[in-house]
């Protein structure tokens, strides 16, 4: 019996069978894969203790799977009633959350917004819990921050959240990740202890796209093995990214809130690329459809993409010249929330709905 692979596993083998495994040399694999009663005759052990022993052994070995449930999921406010009715009770904890625009569309505002609604009272929809905000260009907005809080504990005239105003901060912890090695030293190592010390029900990372985007360029010289090697090293830390993250909120029933870059989409038509090409199908995950004027992309591909638990799109709303404040908030797909879209503005107040004709 390999041990070694049974100590991997956190699994624990009765002295007695591991003796006669090891005299019969029969190994994880052989009890996986050999039809029990074999194993039984060999090893002289009752069949059904053997058939007992697989079971355990492949519910040890299986990863856990966690599929979100709407039932089971707990969420925050995101101060806004009519945006957390679209979002099925407002940001999902134990979940990725992905806010994707274009510059200037509003994912810092919303995520700072977040990073106050965590810090509310439950019984306003908060978690009464700190937030950390990870960013990855400028720093957290502080300015910004207090301004937000201000407004915020005046729409809820029946609570004391004086406090808030006074000390947003108090219950926000920065840190500023300005290149990839930085990023990861900080998200696998600091990250875990900060969060077993302070009670945070908020990660925000701001924004995913730009450390990767600065650390892995084309290379003109050697266009195409820098491309693919890129790929695929890009691939991997997505991957690492993501799974540290979903651990951490899956851990600390935290949730994260994930700040993506766009790029602009290249309309084709669909005689041409067929309808089973990825750049036909992605507009269904990517939150930009050939129907909209200026169609985008989210950053980071597909590998990315299938790591997001929930992608919202924000977008800037072409005939708002005179109403600059005017976006549309784009569910674009989410396990707990139908897709939809609404009607926002970000103002001095922050982010929320406004009426369709406004
Ligand atoms: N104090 C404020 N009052 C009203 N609106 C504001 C205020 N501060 C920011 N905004 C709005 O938020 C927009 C900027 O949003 P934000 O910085 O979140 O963009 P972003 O999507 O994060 O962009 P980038 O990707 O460049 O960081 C401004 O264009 C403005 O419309």
């Amino acid at each position: 019996m390999d041990s070694w692979t049974l100590r991997s596993i956190d699994f624990v083998l009765a002295d007695e069978y591991m003796q006669v495994f090891e005299r019969e040399r029969i190994t994880t694999i052989d009890l996986l894969t050999l039809e029990p009663t074999v194993i039984s005759e060999r090893c002289q052990i009752k069949l059904e203790e053997v058939q007992n022993l697989i079971e355990q052994l492949k519910k040890a070995l299986l990863p856990q799977r966690i599929t979100p449930d709407a039932r089971e999921t707990h969420f925050f406010t995101t101060g806004d009633t009519e945006i957390d009715k679209a979002l099925h009770g407002g940001i999902a904890l134990d979940h990725i959350t992905e806010i994707s625009g274009e510059s200037g569309s509003g994912k810092s505002q919303f995520c700072i917004q977040l990073c106050l609604t965590v810090q509310l009272p439950k019984s306003v929809g908060g978690l009464d819990r700190a937030a950390v905000f990870i960013s990855t260009e400028s720093g957290l907005e502080t300015r910004r921050l207090f301004q937000l809080a201000k407004f915020l504990s005046l729409q809820y005239p029946n609570d004391d959240l004086s406090y808030l105003s006074r000390h947003p901060g108090d219950r926000v912890y920065t840190i500023l990740c300005p290149d990839l090695e930085s990023q990861e030293h900080i998200i696998e190592y600091q990250l875990p202890i900060l969060m077993q010390r302070v009670n945070i029900g908020l990660i925000v990372l701001d924004s995913v796209a730009a450390n990767y985007r600065a650390e892995l360029r084309y290379s003109r010289n050697h266009p195409n093995a820098s491309s693919l090697g890129n790929i695929a090293t890009r691939g991997n830390q997505l991957a690492k990214l993501a799974s540290n993250l979903r651990e951490l909120a899956h851990k600390h029933n935290a949730a994260v809130v994930i700040a993506n870059q766009v790029s602009d989409r290249v309309s084709r038509s669909y005689d041409q690329i067929g309808l089973f090409s990825l750049d036909y199908q992605s507009q269904w995950f990517n939150g930009w459809d050939d129907t909209d004027i200026d169609p985008k992309t989210p950053s980071l591909g597909l590998v990315w993409t299938n790591n997001v638990t929930t992608r919202l799109a924000l977008l800037k709303r072409p005939n708002s010249a005179t109403r600059k404040s005017l976006r549309k908030l784009r569910i674009v797909y989410s396990p707990i929330a139908p897709t939809s879209e609404i009607d926002i503005a970000i103002t001095l107040e922050g982010l929320h709905t406004v009426s369709e004709d406004t």
